[in-house]
């Protein structure tokens, strides 16, 4: 029987059992959340193989218990979270699903619910409920007031208000949603902006050049490109990786992105300024065209306050205070690529957008709301070549990266990331520290 009606001081006898299976970032931090908000009964493991280190790691940490793997888990615990790679869900849980004590709740972490719905449908007993969940951001994010979508998908209501009142402790705002509607949001919000910090990050690399010493790629809304660019690349490559690979409708968006930016790029070959300016302002009008009767207000109101987050020293035009000329291609391509999906963005923002969703959206928001900003991005696109070069591996780099996950080579994929990864690995540590401020304060200033 459930008692969905629990809390941290409910007595330890009457607490539900929290199981979690897979003690990498996410497993970590929701052990976290949960032992500090007062739970007492966390039951965690990883592979058996880290079962003495993970001991010796939680000795001193009020309620966690570490078991030496799943099937120990599954047996003894109420709720049930696998925070484990989407490529293995299907195997984790083939392994320990059978397992699940009869009338336990079962939800997983992955970032791609199609596998982590089959491989649940497949290997879990028919006496145990299915209540899923997934955190919108990274692991090194505060919780506090980020969406924490939760998908009753076979299961009594109680079993979802049980899940509702453990997960209570992240703090997080629930959004409620079917498995499907997940891997269609966030192959719409996710999906397609990793792809475009991922050919920034890519073309960089393949250009030889560090952004943050180059005059192009420092101050106002080219801090937001490198630093979440960094922060993508200091994560580990098989979140990205599923996410775009497993999710069916993610590799329609990513293509597009690819797409876009092609098209755009034959566009600026060409000179041709009349044709430019006309997708261009066609994208912006269906992207942002009801915007102006919005009340909301836009996310990023100066480009001056990213300033203080840039990792290099800020150049200027030669002739002035003004940054120097970009042609902004991701961003063109990413208004554009969202215009031709017929995507709308401020949908997704007011739901279950990621940090790093909000903060993209917000640069695109700032360029094209902004006729002079916009044009000015045109013109540089069009007659400033300098860029070009950079351009052009931008190009290349985001048909690999479309490329790669339209094969589904988990393989291609881990080499790409981590050949990029590696090229910038130095400035991790710095760009996350400063990357988590410049989030913060553009998330309370929004
Ligand atoms: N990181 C992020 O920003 C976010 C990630 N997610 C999702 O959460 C899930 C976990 O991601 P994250 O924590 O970052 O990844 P990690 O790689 O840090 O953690 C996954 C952990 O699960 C372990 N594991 C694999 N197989 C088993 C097994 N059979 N039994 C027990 N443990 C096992 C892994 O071991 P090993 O490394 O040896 O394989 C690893 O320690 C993923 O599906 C991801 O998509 C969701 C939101 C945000
Ligand atoms: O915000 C983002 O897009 C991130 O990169 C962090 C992240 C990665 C995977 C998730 O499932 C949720 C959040």
């Amino acid at each position: 029987m459930i008692r969905p009606h629990v809390t941290p001081e409910t007595p330890i006898d009457e607490q539900p059992t929290i199981g979690l299976i897979g003690m990498g970032a996410m497993g970590k931090m929701y052990a976290e959340y949960l032992s500090a908000a007062g739970w007492k009964k966390i039951n965690v493991c990883d592979l058996p193989e880290r079962f003495d280190s993970l001991k010796a790691a939680y000795k001193d940490v009020t309620g966690i218990t570490v078991l030496r793997d799943g099937h120990h888990v599954s047996r003894t615990s109420d709720f049930i979270v696998y925070s484990v790679e989407a490529e293995f869900i299907d195997r984790v849980v083939a392994e320990y699903g059978p397992s699940t004590k009869v009338g336990a709740i079962v939800a997983g972490q992955t970032s791609v619910k199609a596998p982590e719905r089959a491989a649940f449908e497949q290997h879990l007993p028919e006496d145990v409920h299915i209540v899923s969940c997934h955190s919108l951001h990274g692991p090194t994010v505060p919780a506090k007031g980020q969406p924490l979508v939760l998908i009753k998908h076979r299961a009594p209501d109680e079993a979802l208000i049980l899940v509702e009142n453990i997960l209570r402790s992240l703090q997080s705002r629930y959004v409620y949603m079917s498995y499907e509607e997940h891997d269609e949001v966030t192959a719409n919000t996710q999906a397609v902006t990793h792809a475009a910090f991922l050919s920034m990050g890519t073309a960089w690399a393949s250009a030889a050049s560090y952004p943050w010493e180059h005059g192009y790629y420092v101050g106002g809304i080219e801090t937001v490109k490198v630093n979440i660019m960094l922060r993508i690349f200091s994560n580990k490559w098989h979140v990205y990786a599923g996410l775009a690979i497993l999710n069916p409708s993610a590799r329609t968006q990513i293509k597009q992105y690819a797409q876009s930016t092609t098209d755009i790029f034959k566009l600026m070959l060409a000179a041709d300024e009349k044709g430019l300016r006309k997708r261009m302002y066609e994208a912006r009008d269906a992207v942002f065209g009801d915007a102006k009767s919005s009340i909301r207000r836009p996310i990023l109101l100066s480009e001056n306050v990213l300033d203080q987050f840039g990792l290099g020293k800020k150049e200027t035009h030669a002739s002035g205070n003004r940054p120097l000329a970009n042609s902004h291609l991701s961003l063109l391509a990413m208004v554009d690529c969202w215009a031709r999906l017929g995507l709308n963005p401020f949908k997704h923002l007011e739901l279950a957008a990621t940090p790093i969703f909000r903060m993209w959206f917000g640069v695109a928001e700032y360029l094209f709301r902004s006729e002079a900003r916009l044009d000015a991005a045109i013109q540089a696109a069009l007659y400033d070549v300098s860029h070009r070069y950079d351009d052009v591996e931008f190009v290349v780099a985001s048909r690999g990266w479309s490329q790669c996950v339209s094969f589904g080579s988990f393989e291609l994929y881990q080499s790409r990331f981590q050949e990029t990864a590696a090229f910038f690995e130095s400035r991790f540590e710095e760009a996350g520290r400063v990357g988590s401020e410049m989030l913060k304060v553009i998330m309370d200033s929004s």
